[in-house]
């Protein structure tokens, strides 16, 4: 963990390299990702297989590649019902936000009378990558299926590594309560290949969303192009500022709460006072001697974690839009009036009583977010990634009248006399 001060000479340094760090880890995959994609590209069902017996411990023929509809059922009568009734709970606030997120059509008429608009579409076939390599997250079914329902994507194609073939029922029973009934047992990079270039048994989606580790957000990297992809959602991160009014176990625990995820995830503190630093320092290190995933979570804590001293919280807000983080938590007094200084985080959660894992699982809006920066320029899971947008423009003769003239005068400086000509011909002047 790094201890960074802004009044001291060294923090800009320090504060670069703890940026740097991480990209670098990540970065280090892109070759054996490429491999891999090609791989499935060319050898399809076959790589797949051999490629999840390699990474999962699991030995598949292209038959079992796809979870059935009997062994879902079987899996979901497992869940015990406090449970089930969770997914529900989540399941609806989840439906309920999207809903609400749903675009409206738009269209109206110009002073040339010309009637322009803007029709949303849905889009045909969407691949959910569901994580299941660390952890399993029944969480991420529903983060990834409910808005494409709502969207009103017809072809849903979930893919979930199963590692040792170890079927997790919670995972199934989302899939089952959000309506995805094609499921293949396969995670990682392949798993984003089959779904991009499609294999004998796989048929390809247009667009690939949902979070992963480092491989599975190299592999979306990748392939963007020939399907679109949603944000880079890869290993979790949280800033929480805090002052010290605050009980520096919660803290700490909503620090470990990302930490917990990834070896690569990142958690940083950033507060106004040294001493309470120091203070969540030690309950972070308490928290550690118990947490089931202390491992995963203290290697994370070790190379990538932070504790940032400011001076005050408009030096706070500005350090927050240089990390663009994926999770911003605001334990203050008054959240809303740093919130409002703040333009890159992928989510935010405001107040004292609002832990961001409330939100990985109740809060409504989506957890799949980008990470590693690019909140800069991407937003988390929405309506949006499963529609798209088609621009119309209707013009009778009065109006081409009115407004085919100067593109006429644009075609013929382009030199594009054929594009002038559909113009002019039809108002009678060639
Ligand atoms: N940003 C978000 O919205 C969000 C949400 C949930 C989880 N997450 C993140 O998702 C990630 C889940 O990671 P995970 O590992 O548990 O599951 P995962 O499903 O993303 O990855 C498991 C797969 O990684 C591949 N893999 C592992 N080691 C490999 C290697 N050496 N070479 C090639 N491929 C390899 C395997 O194919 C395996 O099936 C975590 O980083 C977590 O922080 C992010
Ligand atoms: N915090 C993760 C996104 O970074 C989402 C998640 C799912 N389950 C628990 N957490
Ligand atoms: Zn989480």
């Amino acid at each position: 963990m790094k201890r960074l001060d802004t009044r001291s000479a060294d923090f800009e340094a320090g504060f670069v390299a703890l940026l740097a760090d991480r990209e670098t880890e990540s970065g280090r995959v892109d070759k054996p990702v490429a491999a891999i994609l090609e791989d499935v590209r060319t050898r399809g069902d076959a790589a797949v297989c051999e490629l999840t017996s390699k990474f999962d411990r699991l030995a598949l023929t292209p038959e079992r590649l796809r979870i059935t509809a009997e062994e879902i059922d079987a899996e979901t009568a497992k869940v015990p019902q406090d449970q089930i009734e969770a997914l529900n709970v989540a399941a609806s606030r989840i439906e309920a936000f999207h809903r609400a997120q749903l675009p409206k059509d738009m269209e109206f008429t110009d002073a040339d009378g010309v009637t322009l608009g803007q029709r949303w579409n849905a889009l045909d076939a969407v691949g959910l990558y569901v994580p299941g390599g660390k952890a399993a997250y029944p969480s991420s079914v529903l983060m990834n299926a409910i808005p494409a329902h709502v969207a009103g994507v017809e072809r849903l194609a979930m893919c979930v590594p199963t590692p040792d073939g170890v079927l997790n029922p919670l995972v199934l029973a989302a899939a089952k309560r959000a309506g995805v009934t094609e499921i293949y047992r396969i995670g990682g990079a392949q798993a984003v290949g089959a779904m991009a270039f499609g294999t004998e048994t796989i048929r390809p989606v247009d667009r690939i969303v949902g979070p992963g580790n480092a491989y599975v957000a190299e592999a979306k990297r990748q392939v963007f192009g020939r399907v679109g992809i949603d944000s880079i959602a890869g290993p979790s991160e949280v800033v929480v500022v805090a002052d010290n009014q605050n009980n520096p176990r919660l803290v700490a625990l909503d620090l470990m709460a990302q930490a917990e995820h990834d070896e690569l995830a990142q958690s940083i503190l950033i507060t106004d006072d040294a001493a309470f630093g120091d203070a969540v320092a030690a309950a972070v290190e308490t928290e550690l001697k118990t947490l089931t995933r202390s491992a995963i979570a203290s290697a994370s804590w070790r190379d990538f974690g932070a504790i940032i001293t400011v001076t005050d919280w408009d030096e706070a807000a500005k350090l927050v839009d240089r990390i663009a983080p994926e999770h911003l938590e605001l334990m203050l007094d008054d959240p809303k009036s740093v919130f409002a200084k703040v333009r890159h985080a992928g989510a935010a959660f405001l107040g004292r009583f609002c832990p961001e894992a409330v939100g990985d699982y109740v809060g409504g809006p989506n957890h799949v977010l980008p990470t590693s920066r690019t909140a800069r320029f991407a937003s988390g899971l929405s309506v949006y990634d499963f529609l798209k947008r088609t621009t119309y423009i209707a013009a009778d003769r009065e109006a081409l009248e009115k407004i085919g003239p100067a593109g006429v005068t644009l075609a013929n400086a382009e030199g594009l006399e054929a594009h002038a000509l559909s113009i002019s011909a039809r108002l009678g002047n060639s």
